[in-house]
């Protein structure tokens, strides 16, 4: 038996009933509360930010700091993070906090059918896996692999290609934002690495704190003796090659948005004396409410045609609430790339077939849900022996940038000078008894997870019902263009030629690589794998790393008013790298933005 994933036994189902049993007596005191409840409070804000993930706290800081006598509101549905046994904090432990039920929404991607490349009438199932989500302070930056990576400036350019309006999202402007957000502890930086980085901002970021040891470093040397030049820098000015990554960390701890900036939003209070209509003072401050699930948006029903936000229906502690935006305020969305939208189908702003078939009345439709872009990965374990794992640094240590082979082919030296690098592949250490879903044994290897940066393959998600607290229905895409699934065979080659390099030949045997049960299907004859076993292995074993016209360049939404999305759903190319610092951006920029337009209604 797993023991991470115990399985509902007969005494667990005794404790489900018994905690049904006190879900029922807390609801029936909340409802003996609202019996005597004479008056709903109308709670009034400047500002209110839905989600305290990765944009939201960026938000929030730079708002109250940016505008004065200002108060926000932020929204949060899951809870501190401090709530989790240290477990977020320590970065050796990132792989466990993703899993911490509490602090992540449980999402499940829908079954995916993937065309075969190699056989174009076959076609592969891939069945339902977990797409984790951070429902916690700091949202998933509370969660993730702490990995500091901007993508390539091409990608930025391109989003800003889109007209001139576009320009704020240009790579100046993004880099300008990239460093204002960032705070690097580098010893010794040189004066490019001086140029391109930020030494101020309130997300750190530094280097391993540990080192890495010598297996690791193998794999430098093993890439190298390939031809992949080595980059000391992956947000330099160029970003293939092999080398080591920048963590967002802070002293050795994770530092996710909530400990950078929400933390430091949390400070400033301040009790505003001229307060107009507020007759006792208005407190100025972020007010953040956890375990606050936002339902819906509430509109002006005086304004239909405009479609004016005016605040925020959401349930927390039993009971659903109505926050409201004072004048000239605005409601913000921070949810991320699930829940935001599924927020906005909610209040009726999507597309007409999916909220109808809900029964939801369309107020604008919009092509929400529509543009689900993400990276996806393939997961590539390999067997240590002896077993030389002995620690756990930040997890993931090395990355390899490269650009992959349209046909599938190990890529040359040519791929590997390429500077539009669309595969990163993640080299960390893993010891069994830390992932147990790798293998029951007492094992300890090294885990290659190659991610496709630059993906064409787009999802999309849909409502499956106006239950606000239903999962929507997630359907990633993965790999649905044949040019994604040879590209990343491509990488997984390469993985594989990488590990029969001195000095890991000595360590892994590359005829047990990713082969026996505990690993996967892969099947081999020798040293040969056919294009269709690498095929079935990367569709089998595919995970998750995380545009269509909804948000203006401002990131405001089409047909509305008071109502803006700033988080990872409004990409219009998703980035080529993992999406933390870019979502951290665009929430900086989109801060700038929203001080100006409110600036402009006091003129
Ligand atoms: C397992 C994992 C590993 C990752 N690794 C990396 C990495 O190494 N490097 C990197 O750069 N990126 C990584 N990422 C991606 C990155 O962390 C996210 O893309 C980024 O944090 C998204 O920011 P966001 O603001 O869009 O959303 P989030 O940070 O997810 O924030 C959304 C917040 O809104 C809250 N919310 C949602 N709906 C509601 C509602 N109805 N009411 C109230 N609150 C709500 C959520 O609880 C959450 O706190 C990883 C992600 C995951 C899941």
């Amino acid at each position: 038996m797993n023991q991470e994933y115990p399985i509902v036994t007969e005494k667990n189902q005794e404790e489900l009933k018994k905690d049904a049993k006190i879900r029922e007596l807390w609801m029936k005191n909340i409802c003996d509360h609202d019996k005597h409840a004479k008056f709903k409070t109308k709670e009034f804000y400047d500002f209110i930010i839905v989600g305290a993930g990765t944009a939201g706290c960026v938000l929030a800081r730079e708002l109250i700091h940016g505008i004065p006598n200002i108060n926000i509101l932020v929204l949060e549905a899951g809870g501190p993070d401090v709530h989790s046994n240290g477990l977020i904090n320590l970065p050796c432990t990132w792989f466990k906090a993703f899993q911490l039920n509490d602090h992540d929404w449980g999402y499940v991607t829908q079954e995916q059918k993937v065309q075969s490349c190699v056989n174009p009438a076959k076609e592969i199932v891939r069945n339902r896996f977990p797409y984790p989500r951070g429902k916690v302070w700091g949202g998933s930056s509370s969660v993730n692999a702490m990995l500091y990576m901007r993508g390539l400036a091409k990608g930025y350019n391109d989003w800003a290609a889109q007209g001139s309006e576009y320009n704020i999202w240009d790579w100046d402007h993004c880099l300008e934002a990239f460093k204002a957000t960032e705070n690097n502890s580098r010893e010794k930086p040189d004066e490019k690495f001086k140029q391109l980085h930020g030494f101020n901002g309130l997300l750190h970021v530094q280097d391993s704190h540990n080192g890495i040891y010598d297996v690791m470093s193998g794999v430098i040397d093993a890439a190298k003796s390939l031809g992949i030049p080595y980059n000391e820098d992956f947000n330099g000015e160029r970003q293939n090659g092999v080398g080591t990554y920048q963590f967002t960390n802070q002293g050795g701890r994770r530092c996710s948005l909530a400990e950078g900036y929400l933390k430091d939003a949390l400070k400033k209070v301040e009790l505003h004396s001229d307060s107009g209509p507020y007759e006792f003072g208005k407190v100025v401050a972020v007010d953040i409410r956890s375990y606050a699930h936002v339902l819906d948006i509430i509109w002006d029903e005086e304004n239909k045609k405009e479609n004016v936000a005016i605040g925020v229906r959401y349930f927390c502690t039993g009971t659903v609430r109505e926050a409201f935006i004072a004048p000239k305020g605005e409601v913000i969305l921070c949810g991320g790339a699930i829940n935001s939208p599924q927020i906005l189908m909610l209040s009726g702003i999507g597309p007409k077939e999916n909220l109808e078939a809900n029964n939801i009345k369309v107020r604008q439709e919009l092509p929400v849900g529509k543009n689900l872009w993400d990276h996806p990965s393939c997961l590539f374990p390999a067997k240590a022996n002896p077993d030389v794992i002995h620690h756990w640094s930040c997890g993931s240590e090395i990355g390899i940038l490269h650009k992959a082979n349209v046909e599938g082919k190990i890529p040359c030296e040519e791929d590997f000078f390429d500077e539009n690098p669309d595969i990163q592949i993640i080299v960390t250490p893993f010891r069994s008894d830390f992932i147990k879903e790798l293998s029951n044994h007492e094992i300890s290897g090294i885990i290659l997870l190659s991610v496709l940066n630059i993906p064409s393959s787009v999802g999309y998600l849909e409502l499956n019902s106006d239950n606000p607290f239903d999962q929507p229905r997630i359907h990633l895409n993965y790999f649905d263009k044949s040019d994604d699934l040879y590209r990343m065979i491509s990488s997984l080659k390469l993985c594989r030629e990488i590990l029969k390099q001195p000095p890991l030949s000595t360590v892994y045997n590359v005829k047990e690589v990713g082969i026996n049960d505990e690993f996967g299907q892969l099947s081999t004859n020798g040293d040969d794998i056919s294009d269709e076993d690498w095929e079935k292995f990367v569709v089998e074993r595919m995970s998750p790393e995380s545009k269509d016209g909804v948000v203006n360049h401002r990131l405001q939404v089409y047909g509305t008013k008071n109502l803006r999305v700033v988080d990872a759903s409004i990409f219009p190319y998703i980035p080529s790298g993992n999406i933390n610092a870019a979502t951290a951006m665009v929430a900086w920029r989109a801060s700038r933005l929203i001080i100006e337009d409110y600036m402009k209604k006091f003129k």
